[in-house]
């Protein structure tokens, strides 16, 4: 595990970056303790970090299965074929600027052959419905393809986070990791995190401490997390603690043709330091994806359907809600 502090020159911000391999999963129920003391140094706060981050770990891969269940075509494998997102066997590598995109992210061409050869396997398990596959070696999608076009989305809109996007292009970084910030009650923005979408598949957040907004997929007005809560019967800060936000981030939006990631923000709405602890849980530079996990989008859009079809009916009949409580 590496730890990494950044402190902002306003002092709004104080971010204590953790970034953890798969270690092993303890319930964590330390969390309200951390934001009492909200002091990140000492041995005891960082098991705390850890084992709320295992947690949100098996949570974001359940979420994402969850996901790519209902987008399934076929969901009888999709466990398997998410398995492949995670070769966990290549290790991943300082990147260099001279390098080929997937040298970039540790793979040689044996080590391709080798994920090919176990897709294989994969397939051969598989039924008939997907038998178009098994003769055809280029049916798999190496996720750096993914990459490169949200690589591309970031160079097109600065409104991606830059917390994984540039931090990996120093050093390898885990697949998951999380964010501990604290947001001074006496800081002087009124927006202390900007709207943006997160590079991820998807991130957890906590939303108990209020702040935390939205953008409403057809409205495009913003909505306040904390009164979602409210409205849904978690008002005590015990029943808050309990919830987490799932903001579907850009790789994901990626995989799934194009669907809208989740625009968010943290306004200074809060009275109190406010301590958070995003986990943004990522695909794989390496692995592979299998395209039949991938569903169409149910009408392509065209110039003329523009024309001709009332835009917000479009908007809806081609977008799924990005926000889930
Ligand atoms: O602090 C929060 O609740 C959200 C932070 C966030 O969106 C981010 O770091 O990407
Ligand atoms: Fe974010």
């Amino acid at each position: 595990m590496h730890i990494k502090t950044k402190t902002k020159k306003n002092k709004t911000l104080f971010c204590l970056f953790v970034f953890a391999l798969f270690q092993t999963k303890i319930n964590c129920k330390l969390y309200p303790k951390l934001k009492e003391s909200s002091i990140l140094d000492d041995k005891e706060n960082i098991e705390v970090v850890v084992d709320y981050f295992n947690r949100q770990q098996s949570i974001a891969e359940q979420c994402v299965h969850d996901v790519l269940e209902l987008q399934c075509l076929s969901q009888e494998n999709h466990i398997k074929c998410w398995n492949s997102l995670f070769p966990c066997h290549v290790e991943q590598q300082k990147i260099k600027s001279d390098t080929t995109p997937l040298e970039k992210f540790g793979v040689s061409s044996d080590n391709k052959e080798t994920q090919v050869m176990d897709d294989k396997k994969v397939e051969k398990e598989q039924d008939n419905s997907e038998s178009e596959l098994k003769t055809n070696d280029n049916a798999t999608i190496i996720a750096s393809d993914v990459h490169k076009n949200v690589e591309k989305h970031v160079k097109e809109k600065q409104t991606v986070s830059r917390v994984y996007h540039t931090a990996r292009m120093k050093e390898s970084l885990s697949l998951s990791n999380m964010v501990v910030i604290q947001y001074f009650k006496d800081g002087i923005e009124d927006i202390p995190c900007v709207e943006h979408i997160d590079y991820s598949l998807v991130s957890l957040v906590s939303a108990n401490d209020g702040g935390l907004q939205v953008r409403h997929i057809e409205m495009f007005d913003w909505i306040d997390c904390n009164k979602v809560l409210e409205c849904n019967g978690y008002i005590t800060e015990e029943q808050k603690n309990r919830v987490l936000v799932v903001l579907m981030g850009l790789t994901l939006g990626e995989l799934l043709h194009g669907r809208v990631a989740c625009f968010h923000q943290v306004i200074k709405s809060f009275t109190k330091d406010r301590i958070s602890l995003p986990f943004f849980f990522y695909a794989d530079p390496c692995g592979q994806i299998r395209p039949s996990l991938i569903q169409k989008i149910r009408f392509p859009l065209t110039e003329k359907d523009l024309v001709d079809k009332n835009i917000d009916d479009l908007i809806a009949a081609n977008t799924h809600a990005s926000v889930n409580f």
